[in-house]
């Protein structure tokens, strides 16, 4: 990630310098980003294609570790979420994002609000605004659900709640499954992980709305960024957009992969505190969001991390004489503190040790 090359707008609230609905004939200045083609982008084909895993694969662990070693990031199939709960969550998100600038404006978060309609918060280290709009869900969507609508609201509440409760389950398996992956036992495991059960984790819900663009290569859906999370499940609907910035074998030139949307797939990735958590065995993932000509994509990530007031460090057993831990114990609060403050350098700021000895 090249460093940051522009300041932010000023400070006002962000979301008010964005444009009602994306009403655009072209591209303007306010939302025209430079350096978008640093690294070439390939189409996701034989060794470029992100694995695909099944989670009833007898061979899981394995592929796991290869892929978060060698990828970061990974899809899956065999997570037992319903079809149809995504089909009733993405009816539910065109709903949100159809009503007018207005109407959505009411749920506008605050400086130091996470939930709510709005700019998403890296937004603040840039000057030139993303191809996006956003809302985000941490704890119950009743409160912005009943100032969105004034009479149906509940219908989305209980696709979120069902989404979010589905979710809790299966990143706290998968979330398991990395640490398995990572060599430790069950008994390490149960002394080590910050997450005892799905209840305990602390989860967010981000709905990324990116209208059509006349100029797609002008712009971005959202700028290269890795998630704070353990790790990030995130649904694409039939619209490509996602790419990380991957280099073989972590050495040789970085280009951008697509990770293409497959139907009924989750797109797991890494985040920090995974790379913290696991000492770096598995790195977290840039990665970026671009847009599309004519179609409307949305995603939605789901965001899991340990509960808020549990610090988490490198696992002892994931250290040694020739690694020693690299960085120091954090909450999660703390971290997207730092985050905020600091973006692409705050794993930097917690750094205490080298990657390699
Ligand atoms: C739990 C969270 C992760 C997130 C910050 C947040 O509080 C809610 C929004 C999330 C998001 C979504 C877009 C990319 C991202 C980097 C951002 O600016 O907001 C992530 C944040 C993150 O991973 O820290
Ligand atoms: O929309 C996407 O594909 C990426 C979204 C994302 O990275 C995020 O919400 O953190
Ligand atoms: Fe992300």
């Amino acid at each position: 990630m090249p460093s940051l090359p522009e300041k932010p707008l000023s400070n006002v609230p962000l979301q008010l310098h964005q444009p009602k609905n994306f009403q655009f004939d072209s591209v303007p200045e306010s939302h025209a980003w430079r350096d978008l083609h640093d690294h070439p982008t390939v189409d996701p084909i034989g060794p470029d294609t992100v694995p695909l895993i099944d989670l009833t694969d007898p061979k899981l662990t394995a592929k796991i570790s290869k892929a978060c070693e060698e990828w970061g990031v990974f899809q899956i199939t065999g997570h037992g979420v319903q079809p149809d709960l995504l089909t009733r969550l993405e009816a539910q998100i065109h709903r949100l994002f159809a009503l007018s600038a207005d109407r959505k404006l009411k749920t506008a978060k605050s400086p130091g609000d996470v939930s709510g309609y709005g700019l998403v918060p890296i937004s603040s280290f840039f000057s030139k605004l993303m191809w996006s709009a956003g809302f985000t869900i941490s704890g119950s969507p009743l409160h912005h659900a009943q100032k969105l609508w004034l009479d149906d609201y509940s219908s989305f509440c209980d696709v979120v709640e069902e989404f979010d409760n589905v979710m809790r389950q299966l990143g706290n398996k998968l979330l398991h499954k990395i640490l398995l992956s990572l060599g430790l036992s069950k008994e390490d495991i149960i002394r080590a992980c910050p997450v005892r059960d799905w209840h305990d984790m602390s989860a967010a819900v981000q709905l990324n709305s990116y209208p059509p663009c006349p100029d797609p290569d002008r712009t971005i859906g959202l700028a290269a960024h890795t998630d704070s999370s353990f790790l990030t499940l995130l649904y694409q609907n039939s619209v490509s957009g996602l790419q990380i910035l991957r280099s073989k074998d972590h050495t040789g030139p970085m280009r951008w992969v697509t990770v293409p949307p497959v139907p009924n797939t989750f797109t797991v990735n890494i985040g920090d505190l995974m790379h913290v958590l696991s000492n770096v065995r598995f790195r977290s993932v840039m990665h970026r969001a671009m847009v599309n000509p004519a179609k409307h994509r949305i995603s939605v990530g789901f965001f899991c991390g340990p509960p808020m007031d549990v610090k988490v460090g490198p696992i002892n057993k994931l250290t040694g004489p020739e690694r020693g831990p690299v960085y120091r114990p954090v909450t999660w609060q703390e971290y997207q503190r730092l985050r905020r403050k600091l973006f692409d350098k705050a794993l930097e700021a917690i750094k205490i040790g080298e990657e390699i000895a």
